[in-house]
């Protein structure tokens, strides 16, 4: 098998007495969408923080392309960032600059490309979420929450990352706009045969865009498996986490 894009080994993540993360172990392959499922509060945030470099692990590694960036800085961080987009769950964009403005910053801001061109690329990007040049002028108040996730969708790719993170991408959207995005997600991961790491907690979206599926639980990854074996997990947590119980060996969190 060729080199994953991202390795946790043995990732470890405490917070004061409070050990949050306790050796997780992932590989994603370049190309797979791999859905990690856990219950609130199980450290997936913190899991896709300290993936991304935002936090840095008490314990373990983290190897993206093969290289060990686990206390990256600087040029070696900004190059891993350059190939890494990241949807995040609220959406995440700025109130105060318009739709095109958002879907470019990257190219405005890093690239420091002009604004006529950004702008450009910007509209090209916001037609692959099904989004016309209309809205490209708009803030996001002035649209609804659908299309903001698109737009974020559109930030999240416009860049062609190696590597897509995807927190929450149906949160807050009704079952056929939730689904619009997750086949978005899948056009854009196959599309730019870009990898996709995402968390949810809607199994139909796990099941629509996942590869692979991984369950994270008290700190640990206790299952990973395909995505079309997950009624036959064979694993408690897992068939209690698919189908929604309230009984079993995951507490409610409440
Ligand atoms: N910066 C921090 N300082 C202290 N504790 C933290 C910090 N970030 C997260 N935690 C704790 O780590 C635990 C896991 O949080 P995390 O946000 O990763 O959960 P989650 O699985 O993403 O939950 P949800 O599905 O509800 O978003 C929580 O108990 C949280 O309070």
């Amino acid at each position: 098998m060729s080199t994953p894009i991202l390795r946790l080994e043995n990732v470890q993540k405490s917070f004061g007495s409070k050990q949050v993360l306790k050796g997780v172990d992932i590989e994603v392959q370049k190309g797979e969408s791999l859905v990690i499922l856990g219950g609130s509060g199980s450290g997936k945030s913190v899991m896709l923080k300290n993936a991304l470099g935002l936090m840095t692990p008490t314990a373990g590694k983290i190897f993206f392309d093969g290289q060990d960036v686990t206390k990256a800085t600087g040029r070696t961080r900004e190059k891993m960032r350059a190939r890494i987009g990241m949807l995040f769950q609220s959406g995440a964009l700025f109130d105060s600059l318009t739709v095109w403005e958002n879907v470019g910053f990257r190219l405005l801001q890093v690239d420091k490309m002009r604004r006529k061109d950004a702008k450009e690329q910007a509209i090209e990007t916001l037609k692959k979420v099904r989004l016309g040049p209309d809205v490209a002028d708009l803030y996001p108040a002035e649209i609804s929450g659908g299309m903001q996730k698109r737009v974020s969708l559109a930030r999240s790719i416009i860049s062609k990352p190696d590597l897509i993170f995807f927190d929450e991408p149906t949160t807050g959207l009704d079952p056929i706009t939730a689904d619009a995005i997750n086949d978005l997600i899948l056009e854009q991961v196959r599309g730019l045969g870009a990898a996709a790491v995402s968390i949810t907690h809607d199994m139909a979206s796990a099941r629509k865009i996942a590869d692979n599926i991984a369950m994270l639980f008290e700190g640990k990854i206790i299952w990973h498996g395909p995505a079309n074996i997950i009624d036959n997990s064979g694993n408690d947590h897992v068939d209690q986490f698919v189908h929604g119980r309230a009984d079993g060996p995951i507490q409610p969190a409440i």
